[in-house]
């Protein structure tokens, strides 16, 4: 990794910095529920305001296909920022032309000021030069915090690094920081666990892995095609029948890479989806025709505890159980709590990321207990798959 950090930003009293933040943040009924977002890049803008720069924030708000669509607006997440910030933040009704040029000259040093969802403009999924160099007739350095959108070659968060000096902010220096520790050159051995619903959102993700992995713990319900894919009867579980070849291949490809692949052995199942539901535990071979396998069981748990005590370096998405709905949050809920344990104890280093991998790990109440939770979804798998990402490349490149 070669990118420059806020470490290497001197004098910038006075300058135009175009800061890049993911504010994809969640909303219900106007108000934002859950600010994780914002608090992660909350230290670069407080940072380089107090450096005396002019702090201009881009970032996207949904998907408004270049529409301006009244109800994805960054208006309505401004109040959280400056809430989260303590700060006044201004806001201008739009990323480019005029408005966005007037509302920056009226800049102080120090000023914060957010500009309307890039989004707004075709130009920007599309990187346009047009439209990059509207956006970079505003700045004077461009600095990149918004890893969980590092997998898109936008406008702003690939495209304006072709026209200005360009920095990772220091949720990104975290960020990459952390995923290089986790697989870029980890510590072995590596365990991945890798669970949650479907084994179709993540063939590529296991492919990759399983080149790269010591272990690879496979849970949740995609562990169910791999069980079938072997002859076992899962009766009416989550299960792709469609992809038996698919789950063979990687276990195939597992087996020739030296990566052991570590399956559920018993499970927890009902008959129904729902918190609470009559269960039982049993042998996976044992899986009732009626019954559906809603978490792994506590023979498996201890096996997957045991990989996570063998490891040095851990990676974690997707949950080993449907963990919204008690009491199937018990293997996911032990597993972090056990992760947790032997980060806190120096003996391991363990990176989870994924939308709900986020929440089960909050659920099991260890979330600050982890090396690293990455709050990128598509970013996070894209970079767990070893694709490349084209707003952390082009920091890497930039002189
Ligand atoms: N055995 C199971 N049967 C059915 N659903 C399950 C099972 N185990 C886990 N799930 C479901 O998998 C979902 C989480 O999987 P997902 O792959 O979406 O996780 P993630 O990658 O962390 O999240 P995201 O896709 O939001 O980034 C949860 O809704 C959970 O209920
Ligand atoms: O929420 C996310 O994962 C990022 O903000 C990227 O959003 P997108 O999937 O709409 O590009």
């Amino acid at each position: 990794m070669t990118f420059k950090t806020l470490d290497d930003l001197n004098d910038i009293a006075g300058k135009r910095v175009l800061v890049r933040v993911d504010l994809n943040v969640p909303v219900s009924d106007g108000k934002v529920t859950d600010a994780t977002r914002i608090e992660r890049v909350a230290p670069t803008i407080l940072e380089l305001s107090d450096k005396g720069a002019k702090v201009i924030l881009l970032a996207h708000f949904g998907r408004p296909k270049g529409e301006v669509v009244a109800d994805m607006s960054l208006k309505t997440i401004a109040p959280a920022v400056e809430a989260v910030l303590d700060r006044r933040v201004l806001f201008a009704s739009d990323c480019i032309g005029d408005v966005a040029k007037s509302a920056i000259d009226a800049m102080q040093n120090g000023d914060i000021l957010l500009l309307e969802n890039t989004r707004f403009h075709k130009g920007e999924e599309k990187n346009t030069p047009e439209f990059t160099a509207a956006l970079a007739a505003n700045g004077d350095i461009f600095v990149n915090d918004a890893f969980s959108a590092a997998h898109r070659a936008h406008a702003s968060t690939e495209g304006l690094a072709h026209h200005m000096p360009a920095y990772a902010g220091r949720t990104m220096q975290a960020e990459l920081e952390a995923l290089e520790k986790g697989l870029g050159n980890p510590t072995r051995p590596v365990v991945a666990i890798v669970g949650g619903a479907k084994v179709s959102t993540k063939i590529d993700l296991l492919q990759n892995l399983v080149k790269k992995v010591d272990a690879l713990v496979i849970g949740g319900g995609m562990a169910n095609t791999f069980l079938a894919a072997q002859g076992i009867n899962v009766g009416k579980s989550l299960c792709e029948h469609d992809l038996a070849d698919t789950a063979r291949t990687i276990l195939a490809e597992a087996e020739k890479a030296g990566c052991a692949i570590v399956l559920p052995v018993d499970g927890v199942v009902a008959r129904e989806f729902k918190a609470n539901a009559a269960n039982e535990t049993v042998a996976v071979s044992a899986i009732p025709a009626d019954a559906m396998m809603l978490d792994v069981g506590p023979k498996s748990v201890e096996k997957v505890n045991g990989w996570i005590e063998k490891a040095a370096t851990l990676v974690w998405n997707g949950p080993l159980g449907a963990f919204e709905i008690e009491p199937f949050d018990k293997a996911t809920v032990s597993a972090a709590q056990h992760a947790a344990a032997q980060t806190r104890a120096g003996k391991l280093v363990s990176v989870a990321g994924g939308g709900d991998t986020v929440a089960a790990v909050n659920h099991a109440g260890v979330g600050d207990d982890f090396t690293y939770v990455s709050t990128a979804g598509g970013a996070f798998l894209e970079w767990m798959e070893g694709k490349p990402l084209p707003g952390v490349d082009i920091l890497n490149a930039s002189k």
